[in-house]
């Protein structure tokens, strides 16, 4: 019998992380539940041990403190059980650029891109050595759309599209698969946490259908999945017209519309 590999999924104590948690649980997979909150993490693993036989280990961090990154990396590192990191402990932010302070927007980077990045790396050299594992990073359409006015949570997680994108071009010939996941808004407490008051908002998709069509592009190793993008073409389209754009860039001489007359 082959043995599934063990996840570790950031954020995991509510939202989309927790839904992780339950999906992954009901496929078989052991957990790893990385967050905050710890006896909200405790009450979902009682439940997932309870409900689908699987072992859980609960393991509290804040993940903008480099001491617990640290803690979390750690296990990433010597756990050779796990093998598929689910990176998706994130936060959004409310109010224009010019409202938010220093501290604040250290928080958002920090959560949303450094810690990714920091546990991204963490694992990724065990996993290229084994020639097998996954990195699922949870992105936003947001990161596409400097329009909605969030520009330090769009930049974060714009940073998070590209970090995923270079990693599937350097991880997947290693056998390291890498899934950047980016849903647009979807019923969870980020909004609360924010400050945002979601009512006020357009429809939402529901936590479990974002999670189940995420898993859905899992399954199929997609390296860029996008739940809420209805004509899959237009990201291809996209894609071609970056590829266009490389292919004009010739770095020995600046374009004819910049050169003294
Ligand atoms: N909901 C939406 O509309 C969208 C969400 N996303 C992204 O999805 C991801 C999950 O968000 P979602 O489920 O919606 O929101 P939730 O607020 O429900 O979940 C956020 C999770 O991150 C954890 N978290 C927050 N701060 C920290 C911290 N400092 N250290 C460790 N963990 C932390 C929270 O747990 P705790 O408080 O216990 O630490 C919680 O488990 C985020 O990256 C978000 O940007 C992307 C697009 C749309
Ligand atoms: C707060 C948001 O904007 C949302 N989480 C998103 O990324 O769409």
């Amino acid at each position: 019998m082959t043995t599934l590999p063990t996840v570790l999924i950031t954020g995991a104590s509510s939202g989309i992380g927790a839904t992780y948690a339950r999906r992954f649980a009901s496929r078989g997979h052991d957990l790893v539940l990385v967050a905050r909150d710890q006896a909200r993490m405790e009450n979902l693993a009682a439940r997932l041990r309870e409900e689908g036989n699987v072992r859980v280990d609960v393991l509290p961090a804040d993940l903008t403190q480099a001491a617990d990154v640290a803690r979390v990396e750690q296990r990433l590192r010597e756990d050779e059980r796990i093998g598929i990191l689910v990176n998706n402990a994130g936060m959004a932010q409310s109010g224009g650029f010019v409202q938010q302070d220093g501290a604040a927007i250290e928080r958002v980077i920090a959560l949303n891109t450094t810690a990714p990045t920091r546990l991204a790396a963490a694992v990724a050299p065990r996993f290229a050595q084994a020639g097998s594992g996954a990195i699922v990073n949870i992105g936003s359409v947001v990161g596409f759309a400097p329009e909605f006015g969030m520009s330090v949570y769009g930049a974060s997680k714009a940073f998070v599209l590209f970090l995923s994108q270079g990693l599937h071009l350097e991880l997947s010939p290693k056998g390291v698969y890498v899934q950047a996941v980016l849903p647009a808004g979807t019923r969870t407490e980020i909004w609360q946490r924010a400050g945002i008051d979601a009512a006020t908002l357009p429809p939402m998709m529901d936590v479990e259908e974002l999670v189940d069509a995420a898993l859905g592009g899992f399954d199929r190793r997609e390296a860029v999945t996008i739940p809420p993008l209805h004509v899959a073409a237009r990201w291809d389209a996209l894609e071609g017209a970056r590829q266009g754009l490389l292919a004009d860039i010739r770095q020995e001489q600046a374009a004819e519309r910049y050169r003294a007359r």
